[in-house]
């Protein structure tokens, strides 16, 4: 399959899994040094296709072909998130019990953590140390290349944070070596927020 089929039928999934609700939701996969595949804007990501994806650059995040379909609204995330980590593929989702503990633990005006601690989906996220660890949520700014600035800020001063991050109001993100890595580590946070909500209140200690 090419590419870009790929993410289509990767987003036909998430969105079948109600975790890319209305057109949210987005997903790349870095290609070369310089260039990620991402899917389209505004687009149902439920009946996506290989035509609905947009190659973009990652030092700019611009469009390499002029006459391709918009990229993402939240492109300038993925590609701070490649430019800060090792990253070869990033997801986008809306998925409901993340977007919940997000808008609980987050600071509408700065950037804040979520704790999460001994759950076993933790070693799911590939950290060094799986026993516990240290989200950051963003306040979710209307002018999305701000929330991509304090986004790369933080990953580059912040090297051993989780391959994870959650936007207030908005949603969650996560990244790994490969789609289905960032995918699997899409659904353990997704899992974990949703354990941390039907134990009330453990997320925020
Ligand atoms: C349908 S509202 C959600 C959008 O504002 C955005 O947050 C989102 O996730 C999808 O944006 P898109 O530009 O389609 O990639
Ligand atoms: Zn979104």
């Amino acid at each position: 399959m090419s590419p870009g089929a790929v993410l289509a039928a990767a987003a036909r999934e998430l969105y079948q899994r109600g975790w890319l609700p209305g057109t949210s939701g987005n997903i790349s996969v870095r290609l070369s040094a310089d260039t990620a595949l991402i899917t389209a804007s505004g687009r149902d990501k439920g009946a996506l296709t290989e035509s609905d994806t947009v190659l973009v650059s990652v030092d700019t995040s611009a469009a390499v072909r002029p006459e391709a379909p918009r990229p993402s609204a939240e492109t300038t995330i993925h590609t701070a998130i490649y430019r800060a980590t090792k990253a070869e593929a990033v997801v986008h989702t809306h998925s409901p019990y993340a977007t919940a503990v997000a808008t609980r633990a987050g600071n509408r005006a700065e950037l804040s953590t979520v704790d999460f601690r001994d759950f076993e989906l933790l070693k799911g996220l590939g950290l060094r140390d799986p026993s516990a660890t240290s989200i950051p949520v963003f306040p979710n700014h209307a002018d999305v290349p701000r929330i991509a600035a304090e986004v790369e800020r933080y990953l580059i001063e912040h090297p051993d944070a989780p391959p994870v991050l959650l936007i207030e109001h908005h949603g969650l993100t996560t990244w790994g070596a490969d789609y289905a890595q960032a995918r699997n580590r899409m659904e353990c946070v997704e899992s974990i927020c949703q354990l941390s909500l039907l134990l009330k209140g453990r997320a925020f200690s």
